[in-house]
């Protein structure tokens, strides 16, 4: 693939970007470490690196360390902001459910801080932030997986071995569990009274041992970003700005950049 044009060079040339600005702030924690004070992650993995054991040379080396960091930018952060992206769009697109979510805000939480406890009161905003996440399909694949023994699948024999790599993304979109699968339609998350109304096809974690390792730090960042930012304002599209739900180019489902006018709601 090095040798090929095409945008995936792109891809290596900003991972090995990404990756030198990782190693660049590590650097600098070393010369800055002390043990006895440690400020974060990176700090606490120093320090075991520092051990001199057979396990900081194992386990606790340069290159893991590039990767971890790597991966809670890749899988802890860019997911939950892209989520709140679409959310932010989602709200501005339909500004009628925007004022529902708002109401019930208004009902449950009033102007305290946005508590978990408060979910519980909150079945339509809890749809909504649901839908958010089965509509932005921002991980429309799981990451690659392989059998780990010979099985036989719905009559296909797959060997032990086989790369496998599920497809979330047809899964959202099953028309035999949502009504309206392309539609963006809260009421796939709520029963006929109003009620929170669960549904098997919902797994933008996926599901079964590697399922995601954030699901319920995920879930608790988007219920209070999400409710924290519509209690103080309400979204709106830049007046004759027409906002596009088509997702940019790429492995991942981001929605294309968008300018957006954040109205205070007080
Ligand atoms: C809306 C937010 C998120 C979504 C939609 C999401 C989705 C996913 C998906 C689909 C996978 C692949 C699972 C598989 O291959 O079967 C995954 C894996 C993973 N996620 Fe998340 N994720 C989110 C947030 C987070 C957060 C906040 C963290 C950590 C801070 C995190 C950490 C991980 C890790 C470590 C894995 C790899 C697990 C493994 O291979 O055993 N994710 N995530």
């Amino acid at each position: 693939m090095d040798r090929l044009p095409g945008p995936h060079r792109t891809i290596f040339k900003n991972l090995k970007e990404f990756q030198n600005f990782i190693i660049v702030t590590f650097t600098k924690y070393k010369k800055e470490l002390d043990v006895n004070d440690q400020r974060n992650l990176v700090d606490a993995f120093l320090t075991k690196q520092q051990e001199g054991n057979q396990e900081s040379t194992q386990y606790y080396h340069n290159e893991n360390l590039t990767v971890l960091v790597g991966d809670l930018f890749g899988a802890g952060m860019e997911t939950t902001s892209t989520t709140l992206r679409w959310a932010i769009l989602l709200m501005a697109k339909y500004p009628e459910i925007q004022k529902k979510v708002q109401n019930e805000i208004d009902k449950v939480i009033g102007s305290a801080q946005p508590q978990m406890e408060h979910r519980k009161q909150m079945a339509y905003t809890d749809a909504v932030i649901h839908e958010i996440q089965r509509f932005g399909d921002i991980a429309p694949t799981t990451v690659p997986h392989v059998a780990s023994r010979d099985v036989t699948f719905r009559g296909y024999f797959i060997p032990k071995g086989t790369p496998i790599l599920p497809i979330l993304h047809s899964i959202h979109k099953d028309k035999e569990y949502f009504q309206k699968p392309d539609d963006f339609y809260p009421e796939h998350f709520l029963d006929s009274e109003g009620n929170f109304k669960k549904n098997e096809a919902f797994i933008p974690f996926s599901i079964g041992r590697r399922s995601c390792a954030g699901e319920n730090l995920a879930k608790t960042e988007l219920f209070l970003f999400f409710t924290s930012l519509l209690q103080q304002l309400t979204f709106k599209a830049p007046p004759g700005a027409e906002l596009d739900l088509t997702p940019a180019l790429g492995s991942t489902n981001s929605p294309k950049p968008f300018a957006i006018c954040a109205i205070p709601r007080s």
